[in-house]
C-alpha cells in the first residue's frame, strides 16, 4: 500500500508537520506530489496538499485514514515549490501550509467547473478519449470521472494534448462572475446587526465586518476568506439584504490594447559592461546575485530587456518582479512590445479569473516572461534562467502578512535552484543590499550616466519656513509657483508629488486641541471630500465630521494638512488655465483608471500630473520637465529607523521623473527641515554620500545592515493580557537567547491600540545568535498550544520593513 504525506489545511494547529494517509487504489496511477487532496481530519473532510509518497507509516493501521477526493490529477505545484515551503517554513516562523498557498492563484481556493480542452488534433488522443472530442474543444471534466477515464486522461495531460481550464462561469463568449455588493447604507447594516440573534453568531461577525466594507463590491471568494465565513453564512446575509449579488463581465484578456514591437537599443558602453557580466554567469550558470546600481534613466530597463533575450535564447524563462504600485502599462509594456505573447503578467488589478489565466500561461510553459508584483516570484516555471527584482529597495516586497517572506530572498533561493543569476536593480538600494555588494556577497553594477547622456535635473530646496514668514501661507512656494507659471507657458509638463491621500489629514477642535480619533485605533481619521465623512485609513472605520467638538462642544473645527484634493483645489485657483489630472486611492479605484491617468498625461491632455507614492516611479514621458515636492517632510518624522532612507529613495526617485528626454529637467522641493541629510543628500543626488551617513547613523544606533533584528509583537483586546504576555515573551527570549543577542521591550507599539486590540511589542537585535531560530519555535509552539486559546494574537516578523 502507498502512502501518502499531506500538509493539512489548518493553521492554527500546534504541531505543524505532514500527517500520514493511505492511497486508496483508484488514485495510485494518478496522485503525484503537489497534488491536491480532501483529506478525514478530526470529524470532516479538509484540503491538503500531498508533499511526498512513500511506501510505509508508523501510523497503526487502524488508525491509518484514506485519501477521500483527488482535487487534481495534474500537480498544482512543483518539487521546487514543495523544497522552497520547507525552506520558507523555517526561515518566516510560519506554517507550511501558508507557504504553499502563497503560492498558488486564489482562483484555487475559489469554486470552480473544471473543463478539459483539446490542444491537439483528435485523432491524437487515445482511443476512449476521443468520442468526448469528435464535436466540441472543451468538455466537462466531470465526464472523464463519471466514465473512469482519469488515468488515460492525465497521460493526454502530460503530453499537452488536452489541457484543463478552471471556469468560474460561462455565458457565450463574454465570462461573467459573480460578485456580491455590500450595502452602501451603513444604518442598514447596523439595523439588520442588531436584529440578528446572539446565536446567529457567525452572521452577526460577517455583518460587523461588512460595516466596514460598505458599499464595495468583492468576489465572494474574498469574503470567504476574509472572514472564514462559510458560503450558507454569507448567503443567509444576503437574504437580510446586507448585500446582494451582482454580475460583472469579465475580459479574460488583462491586455486592452496590444501593442507595438519595439527593437532593441544600442547599448550605451556601461550597459554593455553590466549586461556582459550578466551573461557570462547565465553562461557558466552561476547563481549569482548581481545589484544594478544605476541613476534614474541610466537604461536599467533595456539592461534587463537584453538579458531575457539572452535567457529566452537557451531556452530558459525568465521572472521579471516589479513593486505594485509601479506595475503600470507603461511598465508591462516595455516586455510585452519586446517579447509579445511570450509575456504573462501578474498583479492584483487582475480579475480573479484573469490572474489564474496568467498563472495557467506560466503553469502550462506557454509563455516564457512573467512581470508581476510580489507574489510573481512563485511563478511555476521549472527551466528558470534568469529572475530580476526592479526597484529592489521597495518595502512592498516583503510581504506583511504571514508567511512574512521577502521576494528578494524567495529569488535568491530559486537562484540557486536553478543555477541562474539574480538581478536587483535600483537607483536607491536598500542599504542592507548595498552594504552586501561592498561585501561582495553580490556583484555590483554600475549605470552613472542617464542613458541618453541627459544630465539629471537641477534640484533646488525651498524653505517653507521662510516662506512663512514672507506672508506666503500657500502650500506653493513662490519660487515653485513661478516655476509652474514658466512650464505652462512653454506648454512643457509638470509633476506634483504629495506624500499623502484624502483632503485634509487631520481634523482638529481649534478651542481645545481634539483631533478626530478612530474609534477602534489610535489613530487620527483622515478626512475625505467625496462623502464628507472622516475615514481610519488602518480599519476602514468611517463616521460624519462632527459639527461640534466632542470633547468641549466648540464649533470651532478646523481641517489641517494638505491632501491631493485640497492641493488640486488650489492649484485650480492659482493656475485657472492647466488641466490638471489627479492620481491617488481615490481616483484610481475603478479597475483600469490607473492606466487611463498614466495615457491620458502621456498624449498630453493634462498639464500637471498631481499624486501620491504612485507617481514616484517608473514614469518616463519626455516632456515633463518640471518636478515639484509639496512637502519633503511627511515621510521623514515616521518612527521607523529607516525613515531617512525611504525620504532619500522618494525624493531620488520621483526627482528622476524630470528631464528625461531633450530638454532638461528641473526639481523643487518644499521642506520645512532642509537642512536634514536625507533631504540634503536628495539634492546632490548622490547615492554614495547619503550611503555612507546613513551608514554611520545605523552603526551609532545597532540597527541593519550591522545587525539584524527580529519583531515580536503580542496583542489582546485588553492591555493588561496584551502587557503581560509580552512580558512573558521578553522573559522567554531573554533566558533562552545568548548574551550576544539584545532584546529591548516589551514596549508598546507605535500604533499602540488598533482595531480595537492592544499591541506591545518586543525588538531583538542580534549578529549572529544560532539559537534564534529553535527558540522561535519554540516560542510559536507555546502560542500555539497555550496562549492563542487566552485570545492572545503573537506575530515574528524576521527582519521587518517597518517598525
Ligand atoms: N541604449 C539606449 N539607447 C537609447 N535610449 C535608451 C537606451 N537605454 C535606455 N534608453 C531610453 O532611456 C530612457 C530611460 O531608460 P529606463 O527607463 O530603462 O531607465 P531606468 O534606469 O529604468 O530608469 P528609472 O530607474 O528612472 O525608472 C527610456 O526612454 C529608454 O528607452
Ligand atoms: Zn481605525
Amino acid at each position: 500500500m502507498k502512502i501518502a504525506e499531506v500538509i493539512v489545511d489548518v493553521s492554527a494547529y500546534p504541531v505543524d508537520r505532514p500527517f500520514d494517509y493511505s492511497i486508496p487504489e483508484t488514485m495510485e496511477e494518478l496522485i503525484e506530489c503537489g497534488c491536491r487532496v480532501k483529506v478525514p481530519f478530526g470529524n470532516r473532510d479538509i484540503l491538503g496538499f500531498v508533499v511526498a509518497i512513500k511506501n510505509e507509516t508508523e501510523v497503526p493501521p487502524d488508525k491509518l485514514k484514506p485519501i477521500s477526493v483527488l482535487l487534481d490529477i495534474e500537480p498544482v505545484l512543483t518539487g521546487e515549490m514543495l523544497e522552497l515551503a520547507k525552506w520558507m517554513k523555517r526561515e518566516t516562523i510560519s506554517y507550511e501550509i501558508d507557504c504553499l498557498q502563497a503560492m498558488l492563484p486564489s482562483a484555487l481556493r475559489a469554486k470552480y467547473e473544471k473543463m478539459v480542452i483539446l490542444e491537439t488534433d483528435v485523432k491524437n488522443l487515445e482511443e476512449p478519449l476521443q468520442p468526448f472530442f469528435q464535436h466540441a474543444t472543451k468538455v466537462d471534466y466531470k465526464e472523464f470521472e463519471k466514465d473512469g477515464l482519469l488515468i488515460p486522461l492525465k497521460k493526454a495531460l502530460k503530453m499537452h494534448l488536452l489541457s484543463i481550464e478552471n471556469v468560474v462561469k460561462q455565458k457565450g463568449k463574454i465570462k461573467e462572475v459573480r460578485k456580491v455588493k455590500i450595502a452602501a447604507d451603513q444604518n442598514l447594516l447596523q439595523m439588520i446587526y442588531e436584529g440578528l440573534s446572539n446565536r446567529a453568531k457567525k452572521q452577526k461577525q460577517l455583518v460587523l465586518w461588512m460595516q466596514k466594507h460598505v458599499g464595495e463590491i468583492m468576489e465572494p471568494e474574498v469574503i470567504h476568506e476574509e472572514t472564514t465565513c462559510s458560503p450558507q453564512v454569507l448567503q443567509a446575509v444576503i437574504e437580510l439584504g446586507a448585500a446582494e449579488y451582482i454580475f460583472e463581465e469579465v475580459y479574460r484578456n488583462p491586455f486592452k490594447k496590444d501593442v507595438e514591437k519595439t527593437d532593441f537599443l544600442t547599448l550605451t558602453a556601461e550597459q554593455e559592461t553590466a549586461l556582459k557580466d550578466i551573461l557570462d554567469a547565465m553562461d557558466k550558470g552561476s547563481p549569482e546575485t548581481f545589484l544594478l546600481h544605476g541613476v534614474t534613466g541610466s537604461g536599467k530597463t533595456e539592461v534587463y530587456l537584453q538579458a531575457i533575450q539572452h535567457c529566452i535564447q537557451q531556452g530558459k524563462e525568465a521572472i521579471v518582479l516589479v513593486p505594485e504600485i509601479s506595475l503600470t502599462p507603461q511598465i508591462t509594456n516595455r516586455f510585452r512590445s519586446r517579447f509579445g505573447e511570450q509575456v504573462a503578467v501578474m498583479h492584483s488589478g487582475l480579475s480573479v479569473g484573469e490572474k489564474y489565466d496568467e498563472w495557467r500561461k506560466v503553469h502550462q510553459q506557454k509563455v516564457k516572461v512573467v512581470v508581476g508584483a510580489r507574489s510573481a516570484v512563485f511563478a511555476p516555471f521549472e527551466n528558470v534562467g534568469l529572475i530580476i527584482l526592479d526597484e529592489e529597495h521597495e518595502s512592498s516586497y516583503k510581504q506583511e502578512d504571514s508567511p512574512r517572506y521577502h521576494a528578494r530572498d524567495v529569488a535568491i533561493w530559486r537562484g540557486k535552484f536553478h543555477q541562474c543569476p539574480v538581478i536587483l536593480g535600483s537607483a536607491t538600494p536598500s542599504l542592507e543590499s548595498y552594504a552586501r555588494a561592498r561585501k561582495n556577497v553580490y556583484k555590483l553594477l554600475t549605470l552613472k550616466e542617464r542613458a541618453l547622456k541627459q544630465p539629471l535635473p537641477s534640484v533646488e530646496i525651498v524653505d517653507m519656513r521662510e516662506e512663512l514668514k514672507k506672508g506666503n501661507r500657500s502650500m506653493f512656494s513662490e519660487k515653485l509657483a513661478d516655476s509652474i507659471r514658466d512650464r505652462l507657458k512653454k506648454k512643457e509638463q509638470i509633476v506634483l508629488f504629495l506624500n499623502r491621500r484624502g483632503y485634509s489629514s487631520f481634523v482638529l477642535c481649534r478651542d481645545c486641541g481634539t483631533v478626530m480619533q478612530c474609534e477602534n485605533c489610535d489613530i487620527s481619521l483622515t478626512y475625505h471630500r467625496y462623502n464628507e465623512k472622516l475615514k481610519c485609513h488602518y480599519c476602514g472605520y468611517e463616521q460624519p465630521v462632527p459639527t461640534n467638538c466632542p470633547e468641549c462642544g466648540s464649533e470651532h473645527i478646523r481641517y489641517f494638512g494638505t491632501g491631493t484634493q485640497k492641493v488640486e483645489e488650489e492649484l485650480t485657483k492659482l493656475f485657472p488655465e492647466a488641466r490638471v489630472l489627479r492620481m491617488d486611492v481615490d481616483t484610481t479605484k475603478r479597475k483600469g483608471a490607473h492606466e487611463a491617468i498614466l495615457e491620458d498625461f502621456g498624449a498630453e491632455k493634462a498639464d500637471i500630473l498631481l499624486g501620491t507614492q504612485m507617481i514616484a516611479k517608473g514614469l518616463d514621458f519626455p516632456n515633463i520637465t518640471l518636478v515639484g515636492v509639496l512637502s519633503a517632510d511627511t515621510s521623514l518624522h515616521l518612527p521607523d529607523f529607516r525613515a531617512a532612507e525611504r525620504t532619500f529613495q522618494l525624493l531620488t526617485q520621483v526627482s528622476g521623473r524630470a528631464g528625461r528626454a531633450e530638454k532638461p529637467g528641473e526639481v523643487i522641493i518644499q521642506s520645512y527641515t532642509p537642512e536634514h541629510y536625507a533631504i540634503q543628500f536628495a539634492k546632490e543626488q548622490q547615492y554614495e554620500p547619503f550611503y555612507k551617513k546613513e551608514m554611520m547613523m545605523r552603526h551609532e544606533a545597532a540597527y541593519p545592515p550591522y545587525y539584524y533584528i527580529a519583531l515580536i509583537q503580542v496583542s489582546h483586546e485588553d492591555v493588561m493580557m496584551s502587557a503581560e504576555y509580552a512580558k512573558r515573551c521578553a522573559d522567554y527570549l531573554r533566558s533562552s537567547l545568548s548574551f550576544d543577542a539584545s532584546i529591548i521591550g516589551p514596549t508598546t507599539a507605535g500604533i499602540v491600540r488598533l482595531q480595537n486590540r492592544y499591541r506591545y511589542q518586543c525588538l531583538i537585535k542580534y549578529k549572529i545568535e544560532p539559537n534564534l531560530i529553535p527558540t522561535f519555535l519554540q516560542l510559536m509552539k507555546i502560542y500555539r498550544t497555550e496562549w492563542i486559546k487566552k485570545g492572545i494574537v503573537l506575530t515574528i516578523d524576521l527582519n521587518p520593513t517597518m517598525i
